[in-house]
């Protein structure tokens, strides 16, 4: 068996022409989204993240603006700028990207955006109201997810799910979506005994480990749908996934590859939470 490759990038592509009526919708009203990305310290890859982030919103005519701080800037410091952005008219949606500089908590810098301007879905009221099935904003890389099974026609209700890592950004959103659709989802984590156990029983796979080629093509239930979270760069500069592809395409029903899978959703449904926080205003 040769899995189905589930096309992230075209699949942003399609989402990013089918939002341009909301975005003309509102530009006739005198309404521009606009997103703030605050990044602080110099991690090469949230530099890449940040910029793809800002291009994709001037591309279609949206405002946004990246501040770049140095990693010394204190927490009260970012905290204030923040607060001025909350109090922005112009900003409808406000991101700090993450990993922050280890002196800075980053719970205490999320929770001071605003919730209606927390695009990203990370403050804790926002992580609640999605708990209890009311969400303001969906968490980008797991909405994105939902997106791609969705395009892919999968049946959700009474499917197996695992999720393989227990974030708060991706693993524990993502559980509560796919468990909301209606999967019976179990979450693993590093301490997990038997993994194999578990991935094996599954009928949708989403590993967001942060561990290259940790899942391998044994671990998979034969025509299983695998969703891979990883962006890891090798020493040889190449980006990988937390699956390793080349076993894993021979027994997946369908599998995203990295890069060009998850990624690429992420910052399309950034654009669609922008638009919708703007909507939010009219
Ligand atoms: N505030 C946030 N911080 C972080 C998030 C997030 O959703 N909000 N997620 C990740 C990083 N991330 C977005 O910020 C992200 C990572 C990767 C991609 C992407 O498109 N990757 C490409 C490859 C890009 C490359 O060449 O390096 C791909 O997979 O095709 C988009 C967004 C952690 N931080």
């Amino acid at each position: 068996m040769t899995a189905r490759i589930i096309d992230g990038k075209k699949l942003a592509e399609t989402i990013k022409l089918n939002l341009a009526d909301r975005i003309n919708a509102l530009k006739e009203k005198d309404i521009i989204p606009g997103l703030t990305v605050i990044l602080v310290g110099d991690d090469p890859a949230s530099q890449v993240y940040v910029r793809n982030k800002a291009n994709t919103f001037t591309k279609l005519g949206l405002n946004s603006s990246v501040e770049q701080y140095p990693a010394s800037l204190s927490e009260e410091a970012l905290c204030d700028r923040i607060r001025e952005l909350n109090n922005d008219p112009s900003v409808h949606g406000i991101l700090v990207q993450l990993p922050l500089p280890a002196n800075l908590d980053a719970n205490k810098v999320i929770e001071t955006i605003s919730p209606e301007k927390d695009v990203d879905g990370f403050h804790i009221s926002n992580a609640g109201a999605l708990m209890t099935g009311r969400p303001l904003f969906i968490p980008c890389t797991p909405y994105g997810v939902m997106k791609m099974l969705e395009s892919e026609n999968v049946e959700l209700r009474g499917a197996e799910a695992v999720v393989i890592g227990a974030s708060n950004i991706v693993g524990k959103p993502m559980a509560l979506l796919l468990q909301k659709a209606g999967a019976t989802v179990t979450i693993c984590n590093s301490k997990t005994k038997d993994l194999a156990a578990h991935t094996k029983r599954a009928d949708i796979l989403v590993v967001a480990t942060g561990r290259p080629g940790m899942v391998t093509g044994d671990m998979i239930k034969p025509g299983a749908i695998v969703i891979d979270v990883g962006i890891n760069r090798g020493a040889d500069g190449k980006l990988k996934g937390d699956v390793e592809f080349s076993s894993a395409k021979n027994v997946a029903g369908a599998i995203t590859p990295v890069p060009g899978g998850v990624g690429p959703m992420t910052i399309v449904m950034l654009l669609v939470n922008t638009i919708e926080a703007a909507e939010r205003k009219l």
